[in-house]
This record gives C-alpha cells, sequence and structure tokens, in this order.
C-alpha cells in the first residue's frame, strides 16, 4: 500500500511548521499514520547540508551552487525518508518542498526548467500529490518571523523585501500553473482555524 505525499509551502513566518505539527495531530487523530519531515533536511545527509546553506553570509553561495546543494538535500532525503515512509503506507507532511526551490532559487534567476530538470535526475521527479500554499498579506509573515527569531535571521529570512515579494510571487505562479496539485489556504486567523481549512483542503484525499 502506498501512502500520500503531502506538502506545505509558503514563504517566511506563513506558519508552515505550525501547521504540519498541528495537521499531523489532526490526521493521526482520524488514524492515519503520519511521517512529519522538512526541507532542507529530513534525512542525516541532507539535515548537513542544511547547515552549509542556512548558516554564513547570504552571499555564501551563488543562486546556481544554491540551487545544487537544494536538490542533492532533496535526492538523499527523498531516497531515505520520503520514499520508505510512502512504501511503507504513511502519509508524509514536509515542510517545504520543491516548490520552495521553484520560488527561492527561481526567485534569484535560476531558471525553472533547470531546477525541474535537477529534480528528475536527483530525485526522480517526485512530487506531493497535494501542496498546501499557505498565504498571508505581504509582510506579516516576516514580521511573525522576526518576532520568532528576535530579530536574529538565517540566511534567507535576512533579504530584502523586494526579494520576499518575489518569492511570493513565485509561488503565486506555480499554483496558478499547477492547480490540480497546489491548493492556496488563508493563513489568518487562529491557529486552529487555519488548521481546519488545511483539513479541508485535503478533504477529497482523506479516506
Ligand atoms: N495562526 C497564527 N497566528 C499568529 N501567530 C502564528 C500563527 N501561526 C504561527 N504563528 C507564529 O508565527 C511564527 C512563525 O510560525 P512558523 O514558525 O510556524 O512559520 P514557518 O512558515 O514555519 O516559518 P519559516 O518560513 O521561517 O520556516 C511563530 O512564532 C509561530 O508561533
Ligand atoms: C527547501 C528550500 C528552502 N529554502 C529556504 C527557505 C527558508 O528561508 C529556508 C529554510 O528555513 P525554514 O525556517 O526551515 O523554513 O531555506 C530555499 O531557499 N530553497 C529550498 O528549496
Amino acid at each position: 500500500m502506498s501512502g500520500l505525499f503531502i506538502s506545505l509551502e509558503g514563504g517566511e513566518g506563513v506558519g508552515k511548521s505550525t501547521q504540519t505539527a498541528r495537521l499531523a495531530a489532526a490526521l493521526q487523530a482520524r488514524g492515519l499514520h503520519v511521517a512529519v519531515t522538512r526541507e532542507p533536511g529530513g534525512s542525516e545527509g541532507a539535515e548537513a547540508i542544511r547547515g552549509l546553506l542556512m548558516q554564513g553570509e547570504v552571499t555564501r553561495w551563488s543562486p546556481h551552487a544554491e540551487a545544487l546543494l537544494f536538490a542533492a538535500a532533496r535526492a538523499d532525503h527523498v531516497e531515505k525518508r520520503i520514499r520508505p515512509a510512502l512504501e511503507a503506507g504513511q502519509w508524509v507532511l514536509c515542510d517545504r518542498y520543491l516548490d520552495s526551490t521553484r520560488a527561492y532559487q527561481g526567485g534569484q534567476g535560476i531558471d525553472d526548467a533547470a531546477i525541474l530538470a535537477l529534480h528528475a535526475f536527483g530525485s526522480k521527479g517526485l512530487l506531493p500529490d497535494r501542496t498546501l500554499l499557505l498565504t498571508l498579506p505581504q509582510g506579516a509573515g516576516e514580521e511573525r518571523a522576526l518576532v520568532r527569531d528576535r530579530g536574529v535571521a538565517d540566511r534567507f529570512g535576512a533579504r530584502g523585501p523586494e526579494f520576499h515579494a518575489e518569492v511570493t510571487a513565485a509561488f503565486e505562479r506555480i499554483a496558478d500553473a499547477e492547480a490540480g496539485r497546489v491548493r492556496r489556504v488563508d493563513a489568518t486567523g487562529t491557529p486552529e482555524a487555519v488548521t481546519a481549512r488545511l483539513m479541508d483542503a485535503l478533504a477529497d484525499l482523506l479516506p
């Protein structure tokens, strides 16, 4: 039996980690077996690459090098963690996945076709069954993240508002182009309200 693969996407601080945990609990309460994971990371090798990607100066990696590192981390994560969980019949909830590369590295000029080619090579093109795109008014997520991180941003959070606006626009383009896979979910309001919307966006997949 094969499980289902769900990714949660969106810009900085929109509530993906909060909602990944809440959604897992809601699905478990329905008797489903759920594996929770995240990117970059999720396997031993990918977590090591995460350290390289998240620390240091904004200019530590070029956009091309970054795209390769994310693809390498994802290849390990898919092989060691995601595919085995799916093959064991689990629902895999992943906090960020391929669409984050398309939005963040795409937003720095890396061609979408090149990112998809790397994904085809590294991860045999594995796509989520459903992607939940959390949306907030521009800037609201970055503000939440700034409060959470007490003003100390990582290599990506430290970039300016224009960059984050481009990331949001890229996610929107993906959602428009791949409406069968990607569902937008309003991330305003209480965590409880957002989880209820996420469950609605999965209703057609639930047993
Ligand atoms: N519905 C909500 N209302 C208000 N605050 C929230 C809500 N959901 C999450 N938060 C808070 O906003 C901050 C960012 O949430 P979270 O870490 O889940 O976002 P994220 O999308 O995973 O962030 P990142 O993009 O940095 O990984 C946290 O401090 C969290 O407690
Ligand atoms: C998967 C992925 C992530 N990023 C960026 C987006 C975020 O700023 C960080 C991850 O931080 P988080 O707090 O764990 O969300 O990495 C990216 O640029 N490209 C990617 O493929």
